[in-house]
């Protein structure tokens, strides 16, 4: 987790803070940051989908024994402090938990584990018991002085950038020559919301302020108002679009066959195909490029429709998951570094609207992809970029099929589908259910299948022909 988050700072200059513990990380972002222009959904999702892909690409570093059996993800959500004093109430909460948290879970693995005590029993014996008697029931019981314990444990970790002399070379004399550096680095303290820790570091005075009193009981419901945790409207169609981040860069890095390489793009098909077996709620998904849409259903109540929860899940689970995959698609290929993706959620309120914007995706997979075969069959016959583009400027869909065919010999109507229409992924009835058993998933399974066409979805018939996706 620690170096996931370490990572997380590294990649997002704005990020000037960071705390966590057990499964949980908080980044605070500089108050002045324009990142993403300051759009919520943008700022949370592209940061858990880097943290989980990090996750999942440093496993076998941290647990080379220990296979990774399935695609961890996380929930992320933006809380906006107003004030310097609201962040270190925010901090001071969370460190509380922390404390809270791992004092209980001490106590009750030493019951269980030496005490001899099931579970049930130790839960009883810690029901009532205070912050002090739990100090004394490890002291008296088990020999363990709790302060004692690893303070990672206790305090969980801060994680800041701090300027480090670094020596970039040596003078002909042998005198070093030094540079000021930014680095990541780890700290602790009993009190990260005190002024004894927070003032005495000049990054954190720098970038954030100084703490003019310190803090330290707050009230959780307080902090908890200012969560941002919007809901998506009620009996709408909810899109979930997400997006690579930066794809341009992650396809050249990895040499990706333009303008459609069919690795990639079916690595994103089995992505959104295990997000579509995992998540019930969710009926429809039409993927071009480095984007997939995820249509849930008009009467879902996954996480009662907040929209935070719904975005990093999915982000957070198809990342994890592009990560998982990578290397049965690509099996000589490495993966170079862990790949983001953004994500977004809008609703639809009818059939019709849903399926206009479906439609929208899928004219524009036909434009770019008639664009970009043209545009490198150009390039790969001789053509600068800049040439092509010109070259192409204005120019019709027929006169580009013409030029396909005249100078390239390629019949555009002959690539293969899925460059052509992109991918979608639905579940449709199966011939012969074999019932087996008759909880709700296993019926869903037994009783449906998923399939993955490459059709036009612009078209009615195509709903026609499935109408039990938007029934
Ligand atoms: N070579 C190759 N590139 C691809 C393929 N699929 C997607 N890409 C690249 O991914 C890009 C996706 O476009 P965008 O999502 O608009 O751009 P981006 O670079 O990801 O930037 P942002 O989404 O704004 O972060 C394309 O422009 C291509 O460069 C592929 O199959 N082959
Ligand atoms: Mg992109
Ligand atoms: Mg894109």
């Amino acid at each position: 987790m620690n170096q996931c988050a370490m990572a997380v700072l590294e990649e997002y200059p704005d990020i000037v803070f960071s705390y966590g513990y057990g499964d949980e990380y908080s980044f605070v972002l500089k108050k002045t940051s324009k990142f993403y222009q300051r759009r919520s959904s943008k700022i949370s999702s592209v940061i858990v989908s880097f943290f989980t892909s990090v996750y999942v690409t440093k496993w076998k570093e941290f647990f080379p024994l220990k296979e990774l059996r399935y695609p961890p993800s996380f929930l992320s959500q933006i809380v906006c402090c107003a004030s310097l004093e609201i962040l270190q109430a925010y901090l001071a909460w969370r460190q509380r938990d922390c404390h809270v948290q791992n004092q209980y879970n001490t106590c009750f693995w030493e019951l269980v584990k030496k005490g001899g005590k099931t579970e049930m029993e130790a839960q009883e014996i810690l029901k009532y018991a205070k912050e002090q008697d739990r100090n004394e029931l490890l002291h008296q019981q088990f020999g363990i002085n709790y302060n004692g314990t690893l303070a990672l444990f206790r305090q969980g970790t801060c994680i800041f950038k701090t300027e480090v002399e670094d020596i970039v070379k040596y003078n002909e004399d042998g005198t070093p020559v030094k540079r000021l550096r930014r680095k990541a680095g780890i700290f602790r303290s009993e009190n990260i919301a005190g002024r004894r820790f927070w003032n005495a570091h000049a990054s954190l005075l720098k970038e954030l302020g100084n703490f003019s009193e310190d803090c330290f009981k707050t009230n959780p419901d307080y902090i908890r108002s200012f969560l941002f945790e919007s809901k998506l409207m009620p009996s709408t169609w909810i899109v979930i679009r997400i997006d690579g981040c930066h794809f341009h860069r992650f396809a050249d890095v990895h040499e990706f066959n333009k303008p459609n390489d069919k690795q990639a793009l079916g690595l994103m098909n089995l992505c959104a195909e295990a997000v579509l077996e995992e998540f019930h709620d969710i009926v429809f998904c039409y993927g071009v490029s480095d984007e997939y849409s995820f249509v849930l259903k008009k009467d879902s109540q996954l996480y009662q429709r907040r929209a935070s929860k719904i975005v990093s899940a999915i982000v957070s689970f198809f990342s994890s998951m592009y990560v998982m995959k990578w290397k049965d698609v690509f099996r000589k290929k490495e993966l170079k570094y862990p790949p983001s993706f953004d994500g977004r959620a809008v609703c639809y309120p009818s059939n019709e609207i849903l399926q206009d914007y479906l439609a929208w995706r899928q004219v524009d997979c036909h434009i770019n992809n008639q664009y970009n075969t043209c545009f490198w069959s150009l390039v790969k016959s001789g053509k600068s970029k800049s040439e092509a583009q010109n070259y192409l400027k204005g120019t019709q869909a027929r006169e580009k099929n013409e030029l396909l065919l005249k100078e390239f010999g390629i019949n555009y109507n002959t690539l293969p589908l899925m460059f052509r229409q992109g991918s979608s992924i639905f579940r449709v009835k199966r011939e012969n259910p074999t019932l087996l058993e008759n909880d709700a998933s296993s019926v869903e399974k037994t009783e449906t299948k998923i399939v993955t066409e490459h059709c036009n979805i612009i078209e009615q018939s195509f709903w026609e022909a499935h109408p039990s996706i938007l029934d």
